[in-house]
This record gives structure tokens, sequence and C-alpha cells, in this order.
């Protein structure tokens, strides 16, 4: 299997999941687990930040530390990726937050864009980015597409739910990207939704 897709399987990460796939989980408790579930997933996808050496002075003593590289920038897709923003905030509170806007055409299935906002050059950044579904791959395409036009060069991605086309799909474009995942899904459907999946996340979320 592809080596720079990791599959998360800490036990309270497939709990979570689980929970998020059941059609019962109404929107407001849908909102807190997916919430719980992003600052658990981005505890595994932030392990291979680099890091450089540093020094602190302790009350006691000076001793060697590690600080981060990079400054690092969060980049939730609109509508669903919004849903794991704070958690994540909440453990990097020193990261920026970029936005990048696209809605997926119910028949075509294309992603449309309709915002970004993203700082005009993204070379010095550690990029997350950041939205629950990876379906036909189309959106984080895009995506990817724009951050690599701004210069981005340490990008990995965080999906819950990824299909296996859409993991295809970006993989043809960005070959070594890191794509960290609760689950690898059966499939898309005849409509592009993913197999056994959660739905609509952005509908699941919001109610709309
Ligand atoms: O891999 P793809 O086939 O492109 O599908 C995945 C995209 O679909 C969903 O967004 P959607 O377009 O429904 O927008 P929303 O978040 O505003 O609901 C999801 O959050 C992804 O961004
Ligand atoms: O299954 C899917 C596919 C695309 N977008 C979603 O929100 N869910
Ligand atoms: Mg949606």
């Amino acid at each position: 299997m592809d080596k720079s897709v990791t599959v998360i399987s800490h036990p309270l990460v497939q709990h979570n999941l689980t929970r998020l796939r059941d059609e019962r989980t109404e929107p407001q408790e849908f909102r807190r687990v997916l919430s719980e579930v992003a600052a658990l997933m981005i505890y595994e996808a932030t392990r291979t930040f680099a890091v450089e050496p540093t020094t602190v002075t302790t009350p006691l003593a000076r001793t060697r530390g590690s600080r981060l590289r990079r400054e690092v920038i969060l980049v939730p897709v609109l509508r669903a990726g919004l849903g794991m923003l704070d958690s994540i905030l909440q453990l990097i509170p020193h990261a920026r937050v970029g936005f990048i806007g696209l809605k997926r055409e119910e028949k075509s299935l294309q992603a449309l864009f309709y915002h970004q906002s993203l700082p005009k050059d993204l070379s010095k950044f550690e990029v997350i980015l950041i939205d629950p579904m990876l379906a036909t791959g189309g959106s984080s395409v895009a995506a990817l597409n724009l951050l690599s036009e701004l210069g981005a060069k340490h990008v990995r991605m965080v999906n819950l739910v990824a299909a296996p086309e859409g993991i295809r799909r970006v993989r043809a474009s960005y070959p070594d990207l890191p794509i960290f995942t609760a689950s690898i899904d059966k499939k898309l459907n005849a409509k592009g939704y993913i197999v056994p999946g959660l739905g609509d996340a952005g509908d699941r979320l919001f109610g709309v």
C-alpha cells in the first residue's frame, strides 16, 4: 500500500468515526465528535513536523530543547473543513488559518472554486489541508493546486474518510503528499458519495 497514506487506527479515532458514520447522530453531536476526532488525528498528522534544536534555561540549568522549524498554517476547505478547525487550533494555537472555498457540483462532481484567503507566499509554512471527506479527489486536487501555485512546499492533508478513487486521483498529481485518514472506505457510489462513508459531511455538520 501507499506509504504516504497513514490510516490512524487509534481506538478513540475509530470509536468517534463510528459515531460520525451513524445516521442517527444529529448535527449538534456530529459537530462535537468531529471536533474531538480532529484533535486526535492532528496529533498523528504532525508527528513528522520538522524541528530544530534550541536551548532553554530552566529555573535550574541551561538545557537542550527543540522547536518547530516552520510556521504552521491550517487550511480548512469550506464548509466541512470548518468542523475540524477549532480543536486543531486548540492544539496549535500559534498556527495561522487560511481558507479555501470549494463546492462540488452535484451532477458533474466538479469542484467549483468560490473563495480563498491565503498568504501570497506559502513557501515557508508547514501547511495542513483539512477536509473530512476525500471522495473523487476533485476538491483536494483543486485545493492542492492552489497551494502549490502559492509556493507551498511542505503540505500534508487530513481527511477523516478517504475513498480509494480519491487517493488515486491525488496521487496522480502529488505522488508523495502525506495523507492522514481514519479510514480508506470501500468505494464511491454512482453519485460520488463515499460508501459506507458518513453521508454529506457539510450537511450533517450544519443541518443544511
Ligand atoms: O473529493 P470530492 O469528490 O471533491 O468530494 C469531497 C468534497 O465534498 C465535500 O464538500 P462539498 O462540495 O459537499 O461542500 P460543503 O463542504 O460546502 O458541503 C467535502 O467536504 C469535500 O470538500
Ligand atoms: O461521501 C461524500 C462525498 C463527498 N462529500 C461528502 O461530504 N461526502
Ligand atoms: Mg457538502
